[in-house]
């Protein structure tokens, strides 16, 4: 009798109401294209549409740690990743504000960054159908999210050292304001914040226990560094001459078989 008056019309259920408002509350990510059509292409739009993004992946990310399935280490990575973005972005904004733009989230880093991060997903779904002991290693995952805190930590401590020293862009000319920072975490490792980023790609694998990115990520961000570091201790000679060759007697670049430029 119940359904037959629902079906005539008279009133719907309260879960078909409330289903309705979710509903459209889901919906509603149409109007996502149409923010900048609204509000034009200021730099705060594509900021805010950023950190939406990485605010929902951080918090399904929670959702799958804190829930009863397999896929807890799945909802750590997720959690680890959209952190890391979004602070790379914050904490740029509080150091050097002068040199933030929507690339700060480092979301569109280089196409190899994003072939490498869906390597990694294709990785996990792919063994986790077919081996799923191999996802179940506890002692694992939580060594990769050692390795992701401390290298988080790590690089974040030498953004906020370094502060408007720092710029996700190797700088080839030198601003009057730079100067040789080699005091706090720069004093035990010449690369901090490469060290950091460095130890938390490859601890995002551990996590995952993806054997074959954990190898790939080790030779691909080992040779990404080594290149990277080469050109920019360039720079810093140009800039910094005697006192950066001193600097680099004294202290290591704190990546294993890296030794940076060469000077005579
Ligand atoms: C992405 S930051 C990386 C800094 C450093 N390589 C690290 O890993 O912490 C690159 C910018 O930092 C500057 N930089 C690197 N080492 C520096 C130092 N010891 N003092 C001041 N500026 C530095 C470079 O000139 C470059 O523009």
């Amino acid at each position: 009798m119940y359904s037959i008056s629902i079906m005539a019309g008279s009133k719907l259920v309260l879960e078909a109401r409330v289903s309705i408002n979710g509903f459209i509350l889901g919906l509603s990510v149409v109007v996502i294209p149409l923010i900048r059509t609204w509000f034009g292409r200021h730099d705060w739009v594509g900021a805010v549409i950023r950190a939406c993004f990485l605010g929902v992946t951080f918090g399904c990310g929670l959702i799958i740690t804190f829930s009863e399935t397999t896929w807890t280490h799945f909802g750590w990575y997720m959690c680890s990743l959209s952190f890391f973005h979004y602070s790379e972005y914050l904490v740029t904004a509080i150091i050097n504000p002068r040199s933030l733009s929507l690339d700060s989230f480092l979301l569109n880093h280089s196409v190899e960054y994003t072939l490498a991060a869906v390597s990694s997903w294709v990785e996990f779904i792919v063994e986790k159908l077919t081996v799923p002991e191999l996802k179940q290693l506890s002692w694992l995952s939580f060594l990769g999210l050692f390795m992701v805190l401390c290298g988080e930590g790590l690089r974040k401590a030498a953004m906020l050292t370094a502060g408007s020293n720092f710029n996700h862009i190797v700088q080839n000319e030198k601003a009057q304001s730079h100067v040789l920072v080699t005091s706090g975490v720069y004093a035990y490792f010449r690369h901090p914040s490469y060290v950091g980023w460095f130890y938390w790609s490859i601890g995002t694998q551990v996590m995952l226990c993806n054997p074959l990115c954990i190898l790939a990520y080790t030779i691909a961000s080992w040779r990404f560094f080594r290149e990277r570091i080469e050109e920019e201790e360039l720079s810093l000679i140009h800039f910094f001459a005697e006192d950066y060759v001193e600097y680099k007697k004294r202290v290591p670049t704190g990546l294993p078989f890296i030794s940076g430029i060469r000077v005579n």
